[in-house]
């Protein structure tokens, strides 16, 4: 791949991957093209099964791609994997410290698996730890942490070696709210305090409105979106509206009639709920009211919203991130 590859985080190609089960072959991730700049944080952003994982596994040589290539932190994909995993973090979803061990041995080790000494284990662990708030946790028992000392602390297991871009596999899945709040307020800093790249995978929006610079949209194993959050938004002009019916042959019948205005862009049924968008909702609403009161339908919900990204899933896939 081109020299110029390596100024950058990550620059992948054609990234494929299959499983082959007894029954079928399944095409995880179909030929991913995607760039990471140093420094930026980018949110991989899918529902379940879209091919986050694989992807990610990919990039961080714990799976081999069926096809194309990457360069990752400076190093070939293929051909230098053990260069691209001395200079990368990884923080699987489940964790990896154990509820048994203290906080202290799990740190050392992990340093020490990456060639550092002891001492050198414990400075950095410490500072680490400061940098995420878990001051006096050193001689706990991992068990003892609360969910999101313990996700904080799988992110000073990542990056303990120092790494120069880390990837996170959905860093907050099982967290409260302010816990997950103070998760990204902590991956933001480390960015910003480390110049760390960061590339996180996950299924919730809130996550990846907030946290990212940029995002990545995967669907199906391939990639249908790319921008920051306000750019992909923008590029979705006007309001949308969302009707809830009683029944599904209202909403089919409500579709119909969406589809009639003038203006109206991706109208999509889903069950009992019709969701467009128009230029100016507000303008709108009250003839699309009136005429499906001519048609003996009233529907029991309305909502106009400024687009989110929920919309622009719905709008680059035609269906719900949801589901
Ligand atoms: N080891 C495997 N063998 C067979 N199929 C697999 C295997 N791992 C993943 N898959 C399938 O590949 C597809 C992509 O899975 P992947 O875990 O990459 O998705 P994901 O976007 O990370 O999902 P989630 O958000 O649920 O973690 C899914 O259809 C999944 O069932």
């Amino acid at each position: 791949m081109l020299e110029a590859a390596k100024e950058q985080a990550i620059v992948a190609r054609g990234l494929k991957r299959s499983y082959k089960t007894r029954a079928e072959t399944v095409d995880a991730v179909q030929g991913i093209d995607l760039t990471v700049g140093k420094g930026e944080i980018v949110g991989f952003l899918g529902p379940n099964g879209a091919g986050k994982t694989t992807t990610l596994k990919m990039l961080c040589t714990l799976l081999e791609p069926t096809d194309g290539e990457a360069i990752v932190a400076g190093c070939d994909l293929r051909r230098d994997a053990r260069g691209v995993k001395r200079r990368i973090g990884y923080v699987a979803q489940g964790g990896t410290t154990m509820r048994e061990a203290k906080v202290s041995l799990e740190i050392v080790s992990q340093a020490q698996l990456y060639g550092l000494s002891r001492q050198e284990g414990e400075r950095r662990g410490k500072a680490l730890l400061k940098a995420l708030d878990l001051d006096g946790i050193w001689d706990r028992a991992c068990g003892s942490l609360s969910g999101g000392q313990r996700r904080r602390l799988d992110i000073v297991m990542g990056l303990i070696h120092e790494p120069e871009l880390v990837f996170l596999d959905e860093p907050s899945t099982g967290l409260d709210p302010q816990a997950r709040a103070n998760l990204w307020n902590h991956i933001r800093s480390l960015r910003d305090e480390f110049g760390t790249t960061v590339f996180l995978t996950t299924h919730y929006m809130d996550e990846a409105d907030a946290l990212s610079d940029r995002l990545l949209i995967i669907d199906h194993g391939r990639i249908v979106g790319e921008g920051a959050s306000a750019e992909l938004k923008e590029r979705l002009s006007g309001d949308a509206i969302t009707l809830t019916l009683r029944t599904s042959e209202d909403a089919t019948k409500s579709q119909e009639t969406a589809e009639a205005l003038d203006n109206a862009a991706n109208v999509v049924c889903e069950g009992n709920v019709v969701h467009f968008r128009v230029p100016n909702g507000a303008s709108v609403l009250p003839g699309l009211l009136r005429r499906l009161t001519d048609l003996d339908i009233e529907p029991i919900g309305v909502e106009i919203a400024r687009p989110t990204l929920e919309d622009v899933f719905l709008n680059l896939t035609g269906r719900s991130l949801r589901d």
